[in-house]
């Protein structure tokens, strides 16, 4: 019975036939006749889509190849550099799999690009374009080449950012020509750090000669503005599969007819994050450039791996051009109560914008960036952005839920085997982020639109504790405060207690403004006052002490606080004022303890309280003094009862 190598011949002939019951559980063999057919099986060719309405498409007429050959070309257009005037050769497709290779490919599409006149290597090869990929396919794309990508337990894909975990605003620079110079707000403050036009021009250069060396780019072609008539349409060029599928997930996704038709962009980033900029390039600090041009409508980032970058880029770009259509561009979250009644959160980062939107109860416009012009508000995005240190099932459920198959987890810490996520774990960074589509919130408002806001809610997150858990403001103090923009959060816990320290930025946003902060201010109280929404201050940070004495507000206070703003029930309660800021503060909410609304009772000590308050009180005067000499819509009436709503000793 042992075969030539000494192991017992298998006997193939199946027993069990003869008793004449069939056992055989075998499915039918596959039909492919080699391993390669095999696989080519397992995905299945999408049918090509063709345009809805055919009258209403301008490229309706074309035929499937037309279109391609249209859409290639305006990429192409898109990585045009010096080295290839005409743009590179691009081909759709992962050079990895075979049947992508240029030969089986388009060949037609290219033959019309004549060769440039310094013919350079670079200009003979092809670039590979992974265009507007599925996150699935992102997500193999990120397994497969990019280190330190990993599925978690929930499904997320967990990605690294690189050596940079926050944005780098000393490292933004904006293109000062002729019209920029007149229309934005430079010098002291502001946040546009100039560069000229040669500049943004070499290391525009150096970005895109960085992308068209890689064997292959990933371009996402998306929208902002989920109001239709202002919608700009964004193309974002990058070499990760991280930052597409984060920018999947951020900015609206086309219907496949909207791709169809989606034409030229009207802004395009690119990305070349992993490469840095020369240093001895003029106005090079560090190798870290992000290079905003307005009039050419692009955006060059190097050095800096930060998805959020992308993010709060365009944002930046919304702050300039929707302005000049006389809508308001907010760093705020929004939502909506059954009845329809819309609240704006702003807020800096880490005060609760994305964690206070959510709410089961309402429905979610956006977490972060919005747009309040004639007919309502409108989110900016078409995803959410959330901290996720700490987070936790019990306190934030939908946000926890949100973090599943598609969502991006930026530089969390996972168990090697389990890939459950300790989303208490700081070892890579305090600032680890959630980024999933606003449609995995259950109760997202989609189309992300809304009426006109009916409360407008300031949110700061106060580290010297003193600022009261809420207040009601009238219109002048709701302006004083958001021109103040302040926040006081803690740097890092590391090193035991450290102090906490003020940050005023104006418009809540400071970051990614584009004109001077009263444009914004006086757009605000116009459409406040025209509108009659009443301004809220609330305070998500500290009770009975500083940072080190007193600990955070409860989470589950700051809701019912908000609950009671929502339902109208706030504005009946009674109120007092409160020293030095003069806030109307309520005696009694529901659910919250009464001695906790006013922030002398929660202190032991109160002389340390009242010097607190006094100092707190002096940063605010010291920082409003650069707005002093501005004037804050038509008449110099609101302008003098701003100044005035400030703290007063
Ligand atoms: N009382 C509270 N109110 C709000 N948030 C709180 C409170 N206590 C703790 N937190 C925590 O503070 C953080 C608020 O972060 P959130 O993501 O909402 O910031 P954000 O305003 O959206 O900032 P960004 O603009 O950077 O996205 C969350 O981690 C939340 O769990
Ligand atoms: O942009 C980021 O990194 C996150 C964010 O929303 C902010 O800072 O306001
Ligand atoms: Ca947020
Ligand atoms: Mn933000």
């Amino acid at each position: 019975m042992a075969a030539r190598n000494g192991l017992p011949k298998i006997h193939t002939v199946s027993l069990k036939k003869q008793d004449g019951i069939c056992h055989d559980d075998s499915a039918p063999t596959v039909k492919a006749q080699t391993i390669d057919e095999l696989h080519s099986l397992q995905k299945k060719k999408s049918a090509p889509t063709t345009p809805i309405d055919g009258t209403l498409s301008s490229f309706a007429s074309l035929s499937e190849d037309e279109r391609q050959k249209q859409q290639l070309q305006s990429i192409s257009a898109s990585l045009a550099s010096l080295t290839r005037e005409t743009g590179p050769r691009v081909v759709k497709g992962d050079p990895a799999r075979k049947a992508d290779t240029p030969k089986a490919a388009s060949h037609d599409i290219h033959h019309h690009f004549t060769p440039t006149i310094n013919v350079s290597d670079s200009s003979l090869k092809f670039t590979h374009v992974l265009y507007n990929l599925s996150p699935a396919e992102l997500y193999e794309q990120a397994i497969k080449y990019e280190r330190g990508s990993f599925i978690t337990s929930s499904g997320a894909l967990a990605t690294l950012s690189g050596a940079k975990t926050g944005r780098a605003p000393r490292d933004k620079r904006v293109v000062k020509d002729a019209t920029t110079e007149k229309e934005l707000w430079w010098g002291k403050g502001s946040p546009n750090i100039e560069m000229d036009e040669q500049t943004f021009l070499v290391n525009r250069e150096r970005a895109v000669d960085y992308l068209n060396s890689l064997d292959k780019v990933f371009v996402n072609d998306q929208f902002l503005n989920w109001d239709p008539q202002n919608r700009v349409k964004v193309r974002i060029v990058s070499a990760r599969a991280y930052h597409s599928l984060f920018m999947h997930n951020m900015c609206i996704r086309p219907t496949p007819e909207e791709l169809e038709n989606f034409g030229t962009p009207d802004f395009t980033i690119y990305n070349a994050g992993q490469f840095p900029c020369n240093r001895y390039t003029h106005y090079m600090t560090s190798s870290t450039s992000i290079d905003l041009n307005l009039g050419r409508m692009e955006m060059v980032i190097l050095g800096t791996q930060y998805a959020g970058e992308m993010k709060k880029g365009l944002f930046s770009v919304m702050h300039y051009l929707m302005p000049k259509r006389q809508i308001l561009s907010l760093h705020s979250g929004s939502n909506m109560g059954k009845d329809g009644d819309v609240a704006l959160f702003f807020g800096l980062s880490g005060t609760g914008k994305t964690t206070l939107s959510t709410d089961h109860n309402r429905y979610l416009i956006g977490d972060d960036e919005h747009c309040w012009s004639d007919t309502g508000v409108s989110n900016i995005e078409g995803g959410c952005y959330a901290k996720c240190i700490d987070l936790s099932r019990e306190k934030e459920p939908d946000i926890w839920n949100a973090i599943k198959f598609g969502t991006v987890l930026e530089n969390v810490v996972f168990e090697e085997h389990s890939r459950e996520v300790d989303y208490s774990d700081k070892s890579v960074t305090e600032n680890t982020r959630a980024s999933y589509p606003i449609e995995y919130i259950p109760n997202a408002k989609i189309p992300c639109f809304g009426p006109h806001p009916k409360n407008v809610i300031l949110l700061s997150c106060d580290a010297f504790g003193v600022l009261p858990p809420v207040s009601k403001l009238n219109l002048a103090q709701t302006m004083y405060h958001f021109i103040s923009g302040y926040t006081a959060l803690v740097a890092g816990t590391v090193e035991g207690v450290k102090e906490p320290t003020a940050t005023f930025s104006a418009c809540f946003g400071a970051a990614f403004i584009m004109l001077h902060p009263t444009k914004y201010a006086a757009m605000l109280a116009e459409k406040m006052q025209k509108h009659g929404a009443t301004g809220w201050l609330v305070n998500t940070g500290w009770s009975g002490g500083s940072y080190g004495s007193g600990n955070r507000i409860k989470l589950p206070y700051t809701r019912k606080i908000i609950d009671a703003i929502h339902s109208g029930s706030l504005l009946k309660a009674n109120y007092k004022k409160t020293e030095v800021f003069g806030l109307d503060i309520p005696m009694e909410i529901e659910g919250v303890p009464s001695q906790i609304l006013d922030p002398v009772n929660t202190w032991a000590d109160k002389k340390g309280f009242k010097d607190t308050l006094l100092k707190l009180g002096g940063l605010f005067k010291n920082n409003f003094e650069t707005f002093t000499n501005y004037k804050i819509g038509e008449d110099n009436k609101l302008t003098e009862e701003i100044l005035a709503a400030g703290p007063n000793f």
